[in-house]
Parts: C-alpha cells; sequence; structure tokens
C-alpha cells in the first residue's frame, strides 16, 4: 500500500511541483497518473522511488515513512521497485541480455542467477531473440519493452513507469501497456503516469494531476 497524505514538494526556486496531494494505492493495482506536461506526475513517481523527498506532509510505503528512511532504507525500497523512469534509457554499449542482468549484478547476485533471470524476463516480453542485439538496432517499442524487462528482474512488488508509451505508436504502445497489465494480473502494482488518455480506459484507477493538485480521480467499475 503506497499513500500520500496531504503531499507537498516544492523545488529551489519555489516552484510548487506538488500541493497538499493525498491518495492512496492499494497492493496490486494498475493506477494511472494523468494530467499535462508540468503536472507533477514525475515528482510523484520519484517521490515512491525514493529519489525526491516531500517537502510537507507524509508518504507511507507499507505503512513506513518514507522520509524517516536511513541511508539503508532506500536502497531497500528499491529492491522490491522495478522503475521505468525517464533519462534512465538503456546503456547503449552493452547488449540488451547485458542491460536486463545489471540490476541484479547491482544488487550483488551472481551472474549466472541474474543471466538466467533476465533470459525469464525477456522470453515474458518477448524481447528473447533480440537478447545480443545492442540497443540502438531496436525500435522504439522494443527499446521500452527492454526497459520493462530490465524493470521486472528482480520481481518487484510495484513497477513505477513514467511515460513508457512517449514516442511509440499506437500498436508499439498498446504492446507496452498489455504487458504492463500482464504484471498486474500477476498482483504486481503498476502506477504508469501518461498524458495520452487513449489508454486511461485500461486503468482499475486513474488520478488526475495539473499544476501539482489532484483535480479528478476514478476507479474503474471492473476494478480488482
Ligand atoms: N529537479 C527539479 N528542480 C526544479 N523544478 C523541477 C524539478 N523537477 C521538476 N520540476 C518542476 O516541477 C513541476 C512538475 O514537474 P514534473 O516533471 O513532476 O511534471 P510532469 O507532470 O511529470 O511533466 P512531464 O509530463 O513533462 O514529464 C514542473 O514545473 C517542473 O518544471
Amino acid at each position: 500500500m503506497i499513500e500520500f497524505q496531504n503531499v507537498s514538494k516544492t523545488y529551489a526556486g519555489d516552484i510548487a511541483a506538488l500541493r497538499d496531494v493525498s491518495f492512496s494505492v492499494g497492493d496490486g493495482e494498475l493506477v494511472f497518473l494523468a494530467g499535462p506536461s508540468g503536472a507533477g506526475k514525475s515528482t510523484l513517481l520519484k517521490m515512491i522511488a525514493g529519489i525526491e523527498k516531500p517537502s510537507s506532509g507524509v508518504l507511507l510505503i507499507n505503512g513506513q515513512d518514507i522520509s524517516k528512511l536511513g541511508a539503508s532504507g532506500i536502497p531497500y525500497l528499491r529492491r522490491k521497485l522495478g522503475l521505468i523512469l525517464q533519462g534512465q534509457g538503456l546503456l547503449l554499449d552493452r547488449d540488451v541480455l547485458s542491460n536486463v542482468m545489471l540490476p541484479m549484478i547491482v544488487i550483488g547476485e551472481s551472474t549466472d542467477d541474474a543471466r538466467t533471470r533476465a533470459i525469464a524476463a525477456l522470453e515474458r516480453l518477448n524481447m528473447l531473440d533480440k537478447a545480443d542485439a545492442y540497443p540502438l538496432a531496436l525500435s522504439g517499442g522494443e527499446q521500452q519493452r527492454v526497459m520493462i524487462a530490465r524493470a521486472i528482474v528482480n520481481r518487484p512488488q510495484v513497477i513505477l513507469a513514467d511515460e513508457p508509451t512517449a514516442y511509440l505508436d499506437r500498436d508499439n504502445a498498446m504492446i507496452v501497456i498489455e504487458a504492463l497489465r500482464a504484471f498486474q494480473r500477476s498482483g504486481v502494482t503498476c502506477i504508469i503516469s501518461s498524458h495520452d488518455e487513449q489508454f486511461l480506459d485500461q486503468a482499475n484507477r486513474v488520478i488526475y494531476l495539473n499544476k501539482g493538485e489532484v483535480t479528478d480521480a476514478w476507479t474503474s467499475a471492473n476494478a480488482a
């Protein structure tokens, strides 16, 4: 369970990115964060990942106040998260398999275990035939699928995806959304930011942000 309680975020220069935001996301939900550019969507995701801290208010993850996590708390939190964030693209000088193995290597898993899990993750995203390719030889949609494989290789409880369909055509975007939905169906919580309204009917819930405030929210009648 992820719970924002009256969270505000002001960046240096007095930029109010979030204002008094309150909502919660239950385990296994698929939630879209919608809203125009600059609404605060990335800031919300970065807070859940422990990259940014609230200026005021409380963010609880599984009942724990993330502002109070110590130096070892953030890496521990990140192990439970799969991140698809802007600016964290694939390493261009490594092939697809090495890119997907990386999160496991970083946390000290053996190369053999990392390879086995990375192969399984690529298989799930239907990308195993590109394991030896380098990222620049892939289409945008294929690169996004590899980034999802990299995000799920650690078997996270929660996937955070910031604009995972940006720059993709509709067919590739649907493949990416379908892949995320498949993880949600297997019990993983997915929080996806998008300013592309065409995918919102795939969500259990949509939370609309504008200028740092929650302006609207709805829950699907078929929500799990
Ligand atoms: N590190 C930062 N320092 C200062 N201001 C920031 C920083 N990050 C974001 N902002 C500002 O905070 C506001 C919210 O930005 P944020 O990136 O969260 O919005 P967004 O909804 O994700 O937008 P986009 O869809 O364009 O990615 C914007 O006004 C942005 O310029």
